[in-house]
């Protein structure tokens, strides 16, 4: 754990990306295989099973401190943050451990479903060996509440300098639906059939919104363009005979869309599309609504297949005959792409999303604004000789948004509702990222449907923080697209700006918190709408 604690602690002493790409490269060269897997595990989000509540971590800290519960959760305020509160309360240990972080994983997984008793005798336990920085990482362990300002694609720098390989292999192998206790280091970094799991994605190429004009871009020639629907991204593999549907936030959705099985009929093994996966009507998308009906449901009833069936709009040819294209120019690939698809009998579930033709801007501009019509948010601009990145790369991939007035925002707080929905939670704060600290700017409570508002409830109950009066204070996980009519300066709100009719367009389940807008973009559409 020491070495594990040194590396958190470096990360967390500067805010320079080559100090933290050089902190974690030496961590790679010397951490053992299993503590340098847990860290990529940690460090891309991925949780161990957690076998403890925050409840009973106070209770236990409490009586471990021999302190009033009242008292502990008085300081937690204070302190700001539940791992740091308890370990700063707890008397100094008599011992020290000598576990290395794969060990304390271990420990904690092997907690998982045993009686309170035990576990609470092995958290006593665990709390006395460890001193404060230690246990502050060991309690984030316990709590799964892990954030180091510490990106993917920071990390996967790191990476590839200590072992060699490209970022693009690397941010590849570290896709999909691994876990630690499912892999190696050696199976996941270094062996040379990178292709075991059938089911690996890529990363998904982002785009950044573009705020000037597109006459910035350069000669049109250089560019295409699509309609930017309005539906959810997928990823959809097709391997070994068998198919899988990715979410842009690394969530399988195979079992939630099963129009997209029949793909297999169409397709051959070896294929990887990017696209949209939309309601659709036969000819044209369906609006939002429709489709969020389908989501969040695991098992989708024969009636809402019939009233609301997906296809994927297709954009992007990512692996061809089993070759990995995303090095690629975009013409080529989206050439490829339009040459499989374009033969397609109607019944199959995938069809490509045409390309806009255009000859200059101003022709381009006249187009997007009929976006509405064709059921579209606006337009994206494709560099047409362009790779596929990975993730958020300013330059090549531009989403041009019809109304610029939505940001990504996560929930902080939560309380119920009136009436109808008084047992359910309905009514939220949502904040912004300032730096690392989150800071609300808005308050909304409709948008959603009932079904989704009944899973957030259940999701509210059980990630409760803190409660002040009716209001609960919750994990800030959950993100939700906020659209608003206008933004102005308001010296009453802590961020410094105040929306006019904000609402929830719809909840970002494929969207992490770290991913949330941040101030400053809500500053700049503040800037741009004074000017
Ligand atoms: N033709 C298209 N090409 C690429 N992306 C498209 C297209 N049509 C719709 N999209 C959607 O637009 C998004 C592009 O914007 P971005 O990469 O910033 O992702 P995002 O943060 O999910 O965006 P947003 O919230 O604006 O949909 C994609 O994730 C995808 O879901």
């Amino acid at each position: 754990m020491n070495r594990f604690a040194s590396l958190f602690a470096a990360l967390d002493q500067s805010t320079r990306t080559t100090d933290k790409v050089a902190a974690l490269v030496a961590y790679f060269y010397e951490a053992d295989p299993e503590d340098r897997l847990w860290t990529v595990a940690l460090f891309s989000g991925r949780r161990p099973r957690r076998a403890v509540t925050t409840t009973e971590l106070r209770n236990w800290a409490a009586d471990a401190a021999r302190l009033p519960l009242w008292l502990v959760e008085e300081s937690y305020p204070v302190v700001g943050d539940l791992a740091e509160t308890i370990a700063l309360i707890l008397p100094p240990p008599d011992t020290r451990s000598e576990r290395s972080l794969s060990e304390w994983m271990a420990f904690l997984q092997d907690l998982s479903g045993q009686p309170e008793s035990v576990r609470k005798s092995a958290i006593l336990d665990a709390w006395a060996q460890l001193d404060t920085s230690q246990r502050f990482l060991f309690n984030k362990l316990v709590t799964g509440g892990f954030r180091v300002g510490v990106s993917q694609k920071l990390m996967t720098r790191a990476l590839a300098q200590a072992t060699g390989r490209s970022e693009a292999e690397l941010a590849h192998r570290l896709m999909g639906d691994w876990s630690p206790d499912t892999t190696s280091w050696e199976a996941l970094i270094e062996a040379d059939d990178a292709g075991a799991d059938a089911s690996r994605p890529y990363p998904f190429c982002l785009a950044y919104p573009l705020e000037g004009d597109p006459g910035d871009l350069g000669p049109p020639q250089e560019w295409r363009a699509e309609w930017k629907w309005d539906g959810i991204r997928g990823q959809l593999i097709l391997r070994e005979g068998l198919h899988f549907v990715w979410s842009r936030g690394e969530e399988l959705m195979t079992d939630r869309f099963p129009e997209l099985a029949r793909s297999v009929d169409f397709l051959p093994p070896g294929t990887v599309i990017d696209g949209e996966i939309l309601a659709w009507d036969g000819g044209a998308p369906l609006p939002f609504a429709a489709l969020q009906r389908r989501i969040g449901r695991r098992n989708v009833p024969k009636k809402l297949l019939t009233e609301a069936p997906v296809i994927l709009l297709a954009y992007d040819l990512l692996e061809w005959q089993g070759k990995d294209l995303r090095a690629l120019p975009f013409s080529e690939r989206r050439g490829l792409l339009d040459r499989l698809l374009h033969n397609l009998p109607p019944e199959a579930p995938v069809r490509p999303s045409p390309l806009v033709a255009f000859q200059g801007w101003q022709e381009l501009a006249t187009l997007r604004a009929d976006a509405r019509n064709r059921r579209a948010e606006g337009l994206m601009l494709k560099r047409a000789g362009s790779p596929y990145h990975a993730g958020r790369r300013k330059g090549d991939w531009w989403k041009w948004k019809l109304d610029p007035h939505t940001v990504d925002a996560v929930m902080i707080y939560a309380q119920a509702g009136h009436g109808r929905r008084a047992t359910l939670y309905t009514d939220f704060t949502f904040a912004v990222w300032d730096g690392d600290a989150l800071v609300p700017f808005a308050k909304a409570y409709s948008g959603l449907t009932d079904a989704e508002f009944r899973e957030i409830t259940t999701w509210v109950r059980a990630n409760t923080l803190q409660r002040f009066g009716p209001v609960r204070q919750v994990r800030p996980e959950l993100v939700f697209e906020i659209a608003f009519e206008g933004i102005q300066q308001s010296p009453r709100h802590k961020s410094g700006i105040a929306l006019r009719f904000p609402r929830m367009l719809r909840w970002r389940r494929d969207k992490p918190a770290a991913e949330a807008n941040r101030l400053e973009d809500l500053k700049r559409l503040l800037d741009a709408t004074k000017s």
